[in-house]
């Protein structure tokens, strides 16, 4: 039996190169030097990445597609790849370099519980390029947008779902 509405999942893959450092300004330079090894010499190093972008929908039964490939192409482009590709991540991305995230931790010292706020920055690991994709990426496609898929070489990628 024929479905009236079907959902499928149209995909994009693209590749930018781009330079970074994980480096926590959280962290002491020893606490850095333990978490992310040889990925926090302050040389940088940089990766071939591939992004996937998968959009959900339904098959527009005139022109049999779920979402226009120039469109879906053009929106990469432009959103995503024309702020990272051959740029330095933590110094050219605003995402990574100066956009905070504010949270707040209960600091008990010896005599009573302080209130006390924490500037956390995001770190330019590929988790977290997925965040910064979707955000980017969001407001073009809306509920449309189904994954992000970053891989910072062939043996290591992270994916979101808007979850
Ligand atoms: N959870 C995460 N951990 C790490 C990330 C990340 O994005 N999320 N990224 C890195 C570094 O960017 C690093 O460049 C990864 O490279 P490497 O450790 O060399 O891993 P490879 O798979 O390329 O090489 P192998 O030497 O074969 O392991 C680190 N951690
Ligand atoms: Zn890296």
């Amino acid at each position: 039996m024929v479905r009236d509405t079907m959902t499928v999942y149209f995909s994009r893959k693209e590749k930018f190169s781009s330079a970074h450092r994980l480096n926590s300004k959280n962290l002491t330079e020893e606490e850095n030097l333990a978490v992310y090894g040889k990925c926090n010499h302050k040389n940088g190093h940089g990766h071939n990445y591939e992004i996937k972008v998968t959009i959900k929908g339904t098959i527009d039964p005139i022109t049999g597609m779920c979402i226009n490939l120039t469109d879906l192409k053009e929106a990469i482009q432009t959103q995503v790849l024309d702020l990272v590709d051959h740029k330095n991540l933590d110094l050219d991305v605003k995402f990574f370099k100066e956009t905070p995230r504010y949270n707040f931790c209960l600091k008990k010292d010896a005599c009573n519980v302080k209130l006390t706020s924490l500037l956390l920055y995001h770190i330019s690991t590929a988790e977290n390029i997925c965040i910064f994709a979707w955000n980017q990426l969001l407001p073009v496609f809306g509920d449309s947008l189904y994954r992000i898929k970053v891989s910072e070489t062939d043996k290591n990628s992270a994916e979101y779902r808007g979850e």
